[in-house]
């Protein structure tokens, strides 16, 4: 996040001193952004860079305990740099917050520089699993930094102090996490794709019940619940590697027209980056934990992967940009959007769908059959006439609340609601997009059609209310989307192990006993249990102290 901010922020110049040193390694940086007291509200951080137009220096300070920086990766231990983002004061006025990049440690001997302490914020979630990460606490006493260290792209404090701001957008400050978030969309599938790898390779292997006449008994995988529970996060995983790679194009597309001044598309990509990270992250670190579930007992073992996947995971519906909030801003371009449709404005983008407001407010679900479903015009209007619905309902909520703030304010939880139709629906789309394209290889078409209707049918059966409320579906109609399902299930099931396979993950990435490729995992979990460290000695230690006084007494007693 160090170099894509002063890719982002920084002036040619800036870029040119600064990028080639951490390229190399020879300075280590960090992203020192959040505070203890504020993380989600940017605009409310508190450390301060006030010009001193005496020495031409920026001097950095952290006012109150509540400021002092908190979180940033890398700045516990390592880096001997930050960007850090502060609130700028010149001639005695505040302009809010702005990127510096200040220098932390000795680049001779590491020790923190004069008026800097810094060290890291202690152990986190999952007994040691993300602590490879030395996430760090910072505090400023009156740091001077020179006038050329405030990156200077979007806005610039000249030698005698005055601000001047850039003809850019000041929304570009925010630019570092929009890149981060949608680089962390692809990494949810790839998150997802290991847990459902190991999954179901392991519900392949295992064996309960069913046995007839002393055959063999039958694998979890063939039990319809296993698959009902299981398919659909293996279609998710393939969804969100396509929305993901959608996304990846949209950020270059951004990017190339910002060089040309064109920020047309900057909400775009802000509400796809936003939200789209926010319904990623959350539905893979929902699917690891029942991954777990499904490998039953054995997927609690470390050795099965899971539990050590799951713990690095789950922070990632946090940072970056909490989860509901992201959601949140999703929603306000939203409701923008549909107050400007009565002026005639058209959305475009992953907006467009509201454009045919007419049509789908009103619009009735042609689907008669469970096989109707197969066909992917249902299933793009039905998720759009739900997206739709559901904020124009937000939309005149909010319209009858005293103010817009107020009302947004009391119907947030609606508005989480409708900014996640809305990115379901970006992410169905994209799939139905996919398969739509060449897809060479025999066949592969086939199976991944199969799992786009799977992710797209599960969605709707998951979320059937919001489908009925809005009057998107009839009841009977969600019950043929279910059933249409159920089949679907069947169709997956003869593939569903080269469908993890076409992962290509190797056993060593994967680290887990359950999902290994050559399906060994009864020798291997037997060998895996005597690495254990309480197998090194056969008494344990504890035994003379606590045990066998214990042991001794119960002896005594029978004896009498
Ligand atoms: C063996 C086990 C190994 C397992 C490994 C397995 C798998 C891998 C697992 C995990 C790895 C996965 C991924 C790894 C990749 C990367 C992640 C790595 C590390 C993470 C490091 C984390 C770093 C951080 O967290 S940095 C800090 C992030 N902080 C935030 O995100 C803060 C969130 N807050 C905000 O963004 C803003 O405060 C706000 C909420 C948007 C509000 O902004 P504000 O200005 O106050 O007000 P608004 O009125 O809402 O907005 C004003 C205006 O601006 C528009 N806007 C807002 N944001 C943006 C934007 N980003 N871009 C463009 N425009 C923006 C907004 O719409 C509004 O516009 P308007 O005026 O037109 O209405
Ligand atoms: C592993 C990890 C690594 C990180 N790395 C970095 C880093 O490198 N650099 C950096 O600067 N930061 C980093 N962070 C910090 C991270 O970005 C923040 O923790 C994150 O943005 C959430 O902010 P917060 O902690 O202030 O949460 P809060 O905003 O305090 O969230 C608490 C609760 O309040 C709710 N909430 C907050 N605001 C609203 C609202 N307006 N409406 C409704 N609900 C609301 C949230 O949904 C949540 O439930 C990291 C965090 C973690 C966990």
């Amino acid at each position: 996040m160090f170099v894509p901010a002063i890719k982002g922020q920084g002036t040619e110049e800036q870029q040119k001193k600064w990028l080639p040193l951490a390229y190399k390694f020879q300075i280590i940086g960090c992203y020192a952004q959040t505070e203890l007291g504020h993380g989600s509200n940017v605009q409310g951080l508190e450390t301060t860079a006030t010009f001193d137009p005496m020495t031409d220096e920026f001097v950095i300070h952290s006012p109150t305990l509540t400021s002092s920086k908190w979180w940033p990766g890398g700045l516990g231990k390592a880096s001997t740099h930050a960007v850090v983002y502060a609130r700028l004061i010149t001639e005695g006025k505040d302009y809010g917050i702005h990127g510096f990049i200040v220098q932390l440690r000795s680049l001779e001997d590491h020790s923190p520089l004069p008026g800097v302490t810094l060290g890291d914020i202690g152990g986190k979630f999952g007994s040691g699993a993300y602590n490879s990460m030395d996430n760090g606490v910072l505090r400023f006493d009156h740091v001077r930094i020179p006038r050329d260290q405030m990156l200077m792209r979007l806005s610039q404090v000249t030698r005698e102090g005055k601000y001047v701001q850039s003809d850019v957008p000041k929304q570009l400050l925010y630019g570092t996490m929009v890149y981060v978030r949608q680089s962390i969309v692809a990494d949810a599938s790839k998150a997802l794709s290991r847990a459902v790898c190991i999954a179901v390779r392991y519900s392949a292997i295992r064996k309960q019940f069913g046995s007839q006449d002393g055959g063999p008994e039958t694998q979890v995988l063939n039990y319809r619940t296993q698959q009902s529970r299981l398919f659909p996060l293996l279609a998710s995983a393939y969804a969100f590697r396509f929305v993901g790679d959608w996304l990846n194009w949209l950020y270059t597309d951004v990017t190339q027209k910002l060089e040309v001044k064109d920020y047309s598309t900057l909400q775009e990509a802000h509400a796809c980056t936003a939200g789209l990270k926010a319904v990623t992250t959350s539905a893979t670190a929902d699917a690891i934990e029942e991954c777990r579930k499904l490998c039953g007992g054995h997927g609690y073992l470390n050795s099965s992967g899971l539990p050590e996947l799951f713990a690095v995971y789950v922070p990632a519906c946090t940072y970056e940009g909490d989860n509901v909030v992201l959601l949140l801003q999703v929603a306000r371009i939203l409701m923008k959007t549909v107050s400007q449709l009565t002026s005639g404005k058209q959305p475009v983008g992953t907006m467009a769908y509201m454009g045919k407001v007419q049509h789908l407010m009103q619009s009735k679900c042609a689907v008669k059959t469970a096989e109707d479903w197969l066909n992917p015009a249902f299933i793009q209007e039905a998720f759009e006439a739900r997206a739709l619905r559901m904020a124009v309902n937000c939309a005149q909520n909010i319209g009858q609340a005293s103010n817009q703030e107020e009302g947004f304010y009391e119907r947030s939880p609606d508005l989480l609601e409708a900014a996640v139709a809305h990115i379901q629906l970006i992410i169905v789309t994209k799939f139905i997009e996919k398969v739509h394209q060449d897809i060479p290889g025999h066949g592969v078409k086939e199976q991944l059609q199969n799992l786009c209707n799977v992710y797209a049918l599960y969605t709707l059966h998951k979320h059937l209310g919001d489908f009925l409320a809005t009057g998107s579906l009839t009841p009977k109609q969600g019950a043929l989307a279910n059933e249409q399902l159920g089949k679907l299930y069947a169709q997956v099931r003869p593939n569903a192990v080269a469908l993890v396979d076409a992962f290509n993950y190797t056993d060593h990435y994967l680290g887990s006993v359950l999902g290994r490729y050559d399906g060994n995992v009864y020798p291997a979990l037997y060998e895996e249990a005597w690495k254990d460290p309480l197998n090194e000695t056969v008494v344990p230690e504890g035994y003379h102290e606590y045990l066998r006084p214990l042991l001794k007494q119960q002896l005594k007693l029978s004896r009498l």
